[in-house]
């Protein structure tokens, strides 16, 4: 990144699951893999072995990610059994100051706070299903969950859907019909100068 660069903006992608994120993510990795980055976690649980503080996760303890929580610091933040997990605004600053697009890959509720979080500057992208029956085919054909997880997600996808049509939003919403057609759109909204092409 030249000196006189402003550093990339974040992009946010969300969508209900099975919308196809995790699939045009790991294809937009694979083609540009200098380009873009995760931001790098907070966890209170302990490192594993080979794990380093700062790569893998900002390891804490409990305290301090109170404290965290008390500030403001998290984009989203979420406790799995004794164990709390969160994103910070810094984490994903310090992906772009290394001169990287920072991906967030976060449901309805992150992107709320990251609407509320101005000095991120993010950019918004919604995956959506063609329709809500080509959605229940897509995660009953990714055979990953079991038959409740299934209608919990279809539950809130209605609710993400819902919350897409509010005016503004979203920067631009790509329907996933076509595959091919929907990685085109999502790798010209990503990498802009391919837009212009
Ligand atoms: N355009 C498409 N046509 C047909 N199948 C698709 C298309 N896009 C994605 N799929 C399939 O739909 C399933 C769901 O896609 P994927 O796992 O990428 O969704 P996701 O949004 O990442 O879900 P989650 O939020 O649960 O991780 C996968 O089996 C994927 O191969």
């Amino acid at each position: 990144m030249a000196p006189t660069d402003s550093p990339p903006r974040p992009i946010v992608v969300s969508g209900p699951s099975g919308s196809g994120k995790s699939t045009l993510l790991k294809r937009l990795f694979a083609a540009y893999p200098d380009r873009f980055g995760f931001s790098v976690s907070h966890t209170t649980r302990g490192p594993r072995d080979g794990e380093e503080d700062g790569v893998a996760y900002y390891f804490t303890t409990k305290e301090e990610f109170q404290r965290l929580v008390a500030e403001d610091a998290f984009i989203e933040h979420a406790t799995f059994g004794s164990n709390s997990y969160g994103t910070s605004v810094q984490a994903v600053k310090t992906v772009a100051e290394k001169g990287r697009t920072c991906i967030l890959d976060i449901e309805m509720e992150g992107v709320k706070q990251v609407k509320k979080n101005s000095s991120l500057n993010a950019r918004f992208l919604f995956l959506q299903p063609p329709s809500m029956e080509v959605l229940e085919q897509r995660l009953r054909g990714r055979a990953t969950d079991k038959e409740d997880a299934i209608l919990q997600r279809l539950a809130q996808a209605k609710n993400e859907l819902e919350f897409a049509k509010t005016p503004g939003v979203h920067d631009q919403i790509i329907v996933n019909d076509d595959l091919e057609k929907a990685w085109k759109e999502f790798e010209a909204f990503c990498v802009p100068e391919k837009a212009a092409q």
